[in-house]
């Protein structure tokens, strides 16, 4: 017999006033990347996001993203290739100690209006571990072949 620990990180969420009767944001297949995360806009007054506007749209929840990982917040494609709806500070970020809601920046970067009601899957949020440096100040950089080359430096 094999047993399988469930060794995946556990993400504990706290639903906010707005966030009642929202399903939870979960993984729409087996092996998606992301969460899809849900628009808590208010049922009666749906959201018109118009061309070339922004808006901060939230989410119902409050994360506590475990230590040592952040949330990616990321645009979903089909929104983006059909309505040209996207994330403006993709992927943004959820740090581990925040506490406040979980809010997505949508931008409207297609021609016409889109409306954004109660409960729409508007962005999806990848957990990722994170690398915290320890940051040292020093006068000269090392040697590489490389060296100051970038920007295409290696071609196209
Ligand atoms: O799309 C996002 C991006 C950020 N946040 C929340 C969680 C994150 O931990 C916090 C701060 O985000 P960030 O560090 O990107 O913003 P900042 O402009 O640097 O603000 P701060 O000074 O609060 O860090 O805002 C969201 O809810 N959604
Ligand atoms: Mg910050």
């Amino acid at each position: 017999m094999t047993i399988h620990h469930d060794t995946r990180p556990t993400l504990n969420l706290i639903r906010l006033a707005n966030g009642e009767g929202l399903d939870l944001p979960a993984y729409e297949s087996k092996g998606a990347a992301g969460m899809d995360l849900r628009a808590a806009v208010d049922e009666a007054a749906p959201l018109t996001l118009l061309p070339g506007k922004r808006a901060l749209v939230p989410t119902g929840f409050i994360f506590e993203i475990p230590e040592h990982f952040e949330g990616q917040i990321r645009p979903r494609s089909g929104l983006a290739f059909k309505n040209g709806i996207t994330c403006l500070n993709s992927p943004g970020t959820v740090d581990s100690d925040y506490r406040g809601e979980v809010k997505v920046l949508l931008a409207n970067l297609g021609e016409e209006p889109f409306v954004i009601s109660r409960g729409m899957r508007i962005a999806q949020m990848v957990i990722a571990p994170v690398t915290q440096a320890r940051i040292a100040e020093i006068t000269e950089a090392s040697e590489t072949t490389r060296g100051a080359g970038g920007f295409g430096s290696t071609g196209v």
